[in-house]
């Protein structure tokens, strides 16, 4: 399947006299494929935004290389940008305009045709309150405006950086519809977003970005498969627990207690528990495989799993050296720390 969006060995620094330097991407890497809705997941501060600003011209990288539609960005950006729609950061727009007006004149700007506005309007539920003015909308509403501003030209390509922001659970779910919709109909979606239960749903692919590199990519199954321990939950009698942990222990499996129940790893096959437990005289009341979500899978990856009591900085981009990670890559380009460690402590 030929990729929409490439990016390669992508790096930007930002410098500032008060915060000195500051490495954003650090040889990112990127590749969504043609019709796919391609999930973009990152902890606050990993650089996702500024990785969606470059891409569009909107941010100059250091050094990298990124292409649009086969074709090399930004040179290209002028031939292949009425192709794109995007939201990248809340868009601004005149408080005292109505959605309507707003759209139109957004479409005149763009050469299309005036039909289109109603087309758009009707398509992110806002056909009710086209005539009313912006600064009368909610947050989510005028998300829903960003979303039709960057429908109007009918894109093959729709980069949507945290569409759900500032929506209900209706209007998320209706953001999920339109944007399965889209990629039904031939689109390519990019879609950020911090609600991971909401990227399982939506997208075929994601890309997991932590300190400025890509640390998981591929397909959601794959991902999530990249982090199965071959981990089961087994229920016994309170009293029997000490006996089936001892039982299954014995056998080279790992054992751990949570909550009343044993969480056993290192099982290819679940019948071997009922077989090991049954054996020595222990009774299951219940066994079942847990599966890892792309939440788990994500804060595993990026390290960021709450500790209490623990610290963590909310800014993923930094000057000095950074921990080590020491989770396995997915099905991933390289992970981060050696080499970006070194890098930056130069
Ligand atoms: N204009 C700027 N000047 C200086 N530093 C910046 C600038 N824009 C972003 N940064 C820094 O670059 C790093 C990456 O920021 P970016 O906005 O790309 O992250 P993000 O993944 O989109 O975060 P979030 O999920 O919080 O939106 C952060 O450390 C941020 O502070």
């Amino acid at each position: 399947m030929a990729a929409v969006i490439e990016i390669e060995n992508l790096r930007k620094t930002y410098f500032s006299l008060l915060h000195g330097k500051r490495v954003a991407l650090n040889g990112f890497d990127m590749e969504v494929a043609a019709g796919q809705v391609h999930g973009f997941l990152g902890p606050n501060g990993s650089g996702k935004t500024t990785t969606l600003r470059t891409l569009l011209g909107l941010a100059r990288a250091d050094s990298g290389r990124m292409s649009l539609f086969g074709q090399p960005v930004p040179e290209a950006l002028p031939a292949v940008v009425g192709r794109l729609g995007a939201i990248v950061e809340s868009p601004q727009f005149f408080r005292n305009f109505t959605g309507r007006r707003t759209l139109a004149l957004l479409a005149r700007a763009g050469g299309v045709p005036d039909a289109r506005v109603d087309q758009v309007l009707e398509l992110v539920g806002m056909r009710d309150r086209g005539n009313e003015k912006v600064k009368t909308y909610s947050l989510g509403m005028k998300q829903r405006l960003a979303v039709a501003s960057a429908l109007l030209k009918s894109p093959e390509l729709l980069i949507l950086d945290e569409p759900a922001n500032g929506l209900d659970p209706a209007g998320i779910r209706e953001m999920r519809d339109l944007v399965r919709g889209l990629a039904a109909a031939g689109a390519t979606v990019l879609v950020s977003s911090h609600l991971l239960d909401e990227i399982e749903q939506i997208c075929d692919s994601v890309t997991i970005i932590s300190r400025g590199r890509r640390v998981a990519a591929g397909p959601v199954a794959d991902v999530l498969a990249s982090q199965d321990k071959g981990e089961h939950l087994v229920r016994v009698r309170d009293d029997d627990r000490d006996r089936a942990g001892e039982l299954l222990r014995a056998a080279g499996l790992t054992v751990a207690t949570r909550d009343d129940r044993l969480v056993v790893g290192g099982v290819d096959d679940a019948a071997r528990i009922s077989e090991l437990l049954g054996t020595g005289g222990v009774w299951l009341s219940e066994l079942s495989p847990l599966t890892p979500d792309l939440e788990s899978v994500f804060l595993t990856i990026t390290g960021t799993t709450p500790e209490a009591g623990s610290y963590r900085p909310v800014d993923e981009s930094r000057d000095e050296p950074w921990p080590a990670l020491t989770t396995p890559t997915a099905t991933t380009g390289p992970a981060a720390p050696a080499a970006a460690n070194e890098e930056l402590s130069q």
